[in-house]
């Protein structure tokens, strides 16, 4: 069967790239993420990402990870599956949620987005 280890460099449909590094037994990584795109006017920089991934059975295996926007004070979890066509091409299908700094209680309502994303490998 096909294996996805989610090692290696992948650009999503909003143009940005995440290197994600060697994934250890127990399934966890970190990585790096550039986004092209921002909600903020700040310079985009390179952030720090950690998660994992099953491992077990690594047939589509799901994952998780979260990233740190070194640049702004919010942060973006990502939740999602690899799936591997009959050409062995790698996909992630995942969905997000982006947390900003909300000013007070009174706006913590509108501080959560969410969305979709695919990433391919570079
Ligand atoms: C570039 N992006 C990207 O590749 N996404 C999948 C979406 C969900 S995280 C967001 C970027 C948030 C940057 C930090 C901020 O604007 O506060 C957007």
């Amino acid at each position: 069967e096909r294996k996805c280890i989610l090692t290696g460099d992948w650009q999503n449909d909003l143009g940005s790239n995440m290197t994600i590094s060697a994934v250890n037994g127990a399934g966890q990584f970190s990585g790096l993420y550039l986004t092209a795109v921002s909600a903020t006017e700040k310079p985009i920089l390179v952030s720090p990402l950690n998660g994992s991934q099953h491992v077990d059975n690594l047939e589509h295996p799901t994952f998780g990870f979260t990233v740190k926007w070194s640049f702004s004070d919010s942060t973006t979890v990502f939740v999602g599956q690899c799936f591997t066509d009959d050409h062995g091409k790698e996909t992630l299908q995942t969905m997000w949620l982006l947390r900003v700094k909300a000013k007070s209680m009174d706006d913590n309502w509108k501080a959560t987005t969410v969305g979709t994303n695919v990433f391919t490998r570079i």
